[in-house]
């Protein structure tokens, strides 16, 4: 297969994933050192972040100009997410949040405008920028626990997160969406090209945020009634 696409993707966001991986809250969960309340913000947060990622694949999928592409994309909005969730449940049921609890919880500022923007592209842009604004979803969580797995964790709660991004369950989505990545650009101008990779870099950008947001444990500066 040829990946040049893709190794040209990931050479556009290598000072972006350095940062992610020196970020406190990743280093937290190797030597243990990350605050449970900033995990915990983090868990909650991303379990909203699911049902936008997930319906950010299914507009994919409606998009998707190869009937192949539809089916494996349909997957990985039903399958790929029911790995993430069981780990997001079993985490809940253990610190005793009701899933109520959870869906009710306002989305933090970074998260609204990461799973915003998502969702615009989705509903707005052709398949191939929408490919390239999920990639770093699946890709960069996929390198990141291959990194951590060898260090593993002191903490349980760390430790499964870090089995469940490294683990070969997880990996298979992200071989099948790099796949799709190289192929649905071999009839692409270098303008359309540019195009995927600028969502590719804002949403690497924005993978950096949702942690840092969980780490500084992000609020609105401003309140209503909610
Ligand atoms: C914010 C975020 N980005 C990516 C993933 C991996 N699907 C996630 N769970 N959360």
């Amino acid at each position: 297969m040829d990946t040049r696409f893709t190794d040209e993707l990931w050479e556009s966001i290598t000072p972006i994933y350095q940062q992610i991986l020196e970020h406190p809250f990743i280093k937290g969960l190797t030597d243990g050192s990350l605050p449970a309340p900033a995990f915990r913000q983090y868990v909650i947060q991303d379990a909203l972040y699911l049902q936008d990622f997930a319906r950010s694949i299914a507009a994919a999928t409606a998009k998707a100009p190869k009937d192949a592409w539809a089916e494996t994309l349909a997957g990985h909005a039903r399958d790929t997410l029911v790995v993430e969730r069981s780990l997001h449940e079993g985490l809940f049921k253990d610190w005793g949040i009701t899933t109520e609890e959870v869906f009710n919880t306002p989305p933090s500022p970074t998260n609204l405008a990461y799973t915003s923007y998502l969702v615009r592209v989705a509903y707005r842009e052709p398949f191939e920028e929408v490919i390239g604004a999920l990639l770093p979803c699946y890709w960069i969580y996929w390198e990141v626990g291959k990194q951590l797995e060898e260090a593993g964790s002191p903490n349980p709660d760390y430790q499964r997160w870090i089995d469940t991004y490294a683990s070969e369950e997880f990996a298979v989505p992200v071989r099948e969406v790099l796949a799709i990545a190289n192929e649905m650009v071999a009839d692409l101008s270098d303008a359309r090209r540019a195009r995927v990779r600028r969502h590719f870099v804002t949403c690497s950008k924005y993978e950096w945020m949702f942690w840092d947001a969980a780490w500084r444990l992000e609020d609105w500066p401003v309140k209503g009634k909610e």
